[in-house]
């Protein structure tokens, strides 16, 4: 390991080093949670025509204005028909929800305010009527041309049926990195494989996935490789001709078989980093270069913390996004006593931090039900202001 550096200096660092993805046009029905790279603008004016809002009929105004309450009903105007006209205005068209307002109308009666006798329409005593009612006024929300999703918007719902409104079916969003997630270690086997008693099943790679594949920041791939030089410096060296980044996983610290940094050291040099002081997670050790390269402690709860704080940032990150934690008050006293800064895991909960400190960072169970972790300086009362990072 290096002198250690801080957090702050770690996370400036891996902003600075990393690149910016370029864009690329996708199906819109592919494109949630993906960050948007050219704006949603309207194709024409929205709504595009004088839209009915109430099923009832659609009347001259002047003529409820001038006393009439009785009008003889000349037609329908249903919706996704070319409108009709309004021949004579002491008559009335019923119209329906959607439909376009017929020519010569300028007001909707409700259906439930009027009475329809031998298509007669009688409208109640106390209905309601004046110019424009119920009546969404072509071009009311939008011009022609207008951005209705700006660039950077994250695809969403509402987002996904502007699109589809505005006749988008691709979108131009930000390029998801390609990750090549290389997880090490000989104790590790896979879930569906029964452990030795001297062995114990990987997490790592399902953790990241559901962490970065969640939130649509990467496209992520994962090998295993055991403890050796040859099959890490292997996996390294594919990874490094096909991946935007390559996360590891494990291997980075001073045991005789972490073996990652002396092959990253023998393929590209000295890393940028290793070592921050935090715990967990001080082991963190990163290489930039045409595909950067960060190494992860190995013990779970590092990983999370790790992902949190300083991998997720830096995907939004490379996708253009200026993200920022949002900080709120630590629901109960924090006890910190590590010599370092904290990256405690969390649950945002009822707009505060309940922080669930595990026993030591390789206490996974211990973050079930945890949403994040919030980052703490010192031992702190109930009330404290803490960044909080979702992952
Ligand atoms: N002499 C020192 N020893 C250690 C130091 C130190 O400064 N001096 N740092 C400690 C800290 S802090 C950490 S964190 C760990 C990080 O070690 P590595 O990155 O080398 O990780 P490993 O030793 O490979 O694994 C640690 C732990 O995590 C388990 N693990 C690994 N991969 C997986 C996986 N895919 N799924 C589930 N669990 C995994 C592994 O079995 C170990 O128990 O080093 C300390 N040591
Ligand atoms: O820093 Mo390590 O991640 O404490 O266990």
């Amino acid at each position: 390991m290096q002198p250690l550096i801080s957090i702050h200096e770690a996370e400036k660092h891996l902003l600075s080093k990393l690149p910016t993805m370029g864009s690329e046009e996708i199906d819109a029905d592919q494109a949630l949670g993906r960050r948007l790279a050219v704006a949603i603008t309207a194709d024409r004016a929205i709504p595009p025509y004088h839209r009915v809002m109430m099923d009832g009929i659609a009347i001259a105004y002047d003529s409820f204005a001038s006393g009439l309450r009785e009008f003889a009903i000349a037609g329908t105007q249903a919706a996704g028909q070319a409108p009709i006209s309004l021949k004579n205005p002491e008559t009335c068209l019923e119209v329906m929800t959607g439909a376009v307002l017929p020519e010569g109308c300028d007001c909707v009666i409700k259906v439930e305010d009027i009475r329809v006798e031998n298509g007669i329409a009688h409208l109640s005593p106390t209905c309601p009527a004046q110019a424009g009612q119920h009546i969404h006024p072509m071009g009311s929300d939008s011009d022609t041309g207008a951005v209705l999703v700006p660039v950077g918007a994250i695809i969403g719902a509402p987002e996904a049926a502007i699109a589809a409104s505005v006749g988008q079916t691709e979108l131009s969003v930000f390029k998801l990195p390609k990750i090549l997630l290389i997880t090490t270690g000989d104790e590790v086997i896979p879930p569906a494989e029964s452990p030795q008693p001297h062995q114990i099943r990987r997490s790592h790679a399902p953790a990241i996935g559901a962490s970065i594949t969640g939130h649509r920041l990467g496209c992520l791939e994962n090998i295993h490789v055991p403890d050796t030089l040859d099959a890490l410096n292997a996996a390294l060296q594919q990874g490094m001709e096909t991946a935007d980044l390559i996360l590891l996983t494990g291997g980075i610290s001073m045991g005789k078989f972490d073996y990652v940094a002396p092959v990253m050291k023998a393929l590209v040099g000295d890393p940028l980093f290793h070592g921050i002081a935090q715990r967990p997670g001080k082991p963190l050790a990163f290489w930039p270069g045409e595909t950067p390269v960060i190494a992860l402690p190995g013990n779970p709860v590092s990983v999370m913390a790790c992902m949190a704080r300083y991998i997720l940032p830096a995907l939004r990150n490379m996708r253009g996004e200026s993200w920022q934690p949002s900080t709120y008050p630590l629901a109960k006293d924090v006890r910190w006593n590590a010599p370092f800064p904290g990256l405690v895991a969390s649950q945002l909960a009822g707009n505060s931090v309940h922080a669930q400190p595990p026993r030591n960072s390789g206490d996974y169970t211990a973050l079930a039900g945890a949403s994040g972790i919030c980052e703490l300086a010192a031992t702190s009362p109930a009330g404290t202001l803490v960044h909080y990072y979702p992952w």
